[in-house]
């Protein structure tokens, strides 16, 4: 499989489309059930937590990894990604426009004008 077009941005489109082709190329749509596909997205979110397990916090960018830990992340986000855009797929759900749907819901939700400072974030535990 190739990559996104030289010079364009990674669609959650194309990477639904590609995820169609791999699975029907290995006749594996029989084992892409929606609890299959939210099992297998369940177990990627273990992998990629095994990253940060027992690293404590660690700093934004991740200025201390090696290039190879950093590589390896990429893998387990994508994983993650992967399996959700098939799970969103596979139940007939938009992801963009549910996704793009539901920032509108949050920024209804959470008001800019009722923003707490960061000293009420950590005493309530809520952003
Ligand atoms: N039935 C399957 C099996 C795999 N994949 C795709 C989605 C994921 O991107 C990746 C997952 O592959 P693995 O199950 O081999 O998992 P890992 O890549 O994490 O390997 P490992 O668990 O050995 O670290 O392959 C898929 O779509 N459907």
């Amino acid at each position: 499989m190739t990559g996104a077009p030289e010079g364009e941005s990674v669609s959650l489109d194309l990477l639904k489309k590609k995820m169609i082709e791999f699975a029907k190329e290995r006749d594996w749509e029989q084992f892409h059930s929606p609890r299959n596909l939210l099992l297998a997205l369940v177990g990627e979110v273990g992998e990629l937590s095994e990253i940060f397990q027992w690293k404590g916090e660690v700093p934004k960018g991740l200025p201390d990894w090696k290039e190879e830990e950093k590589v390896h992340l990429g893998e387990e986000l994508s994983d993650v990604l992967l399996y959700l855009v098939q799970l969103s797929d596979i139940c007939g759900i938009d992801l963009g426009k549910a996704a793009l749907r539901k920032v509108e819901l949050n920024a209804a939700k959470y008001p800019v004008s009722k923003k707490k400072s960061q000293t009420d974030n950590n005493v309530t535990g809520s952003c």
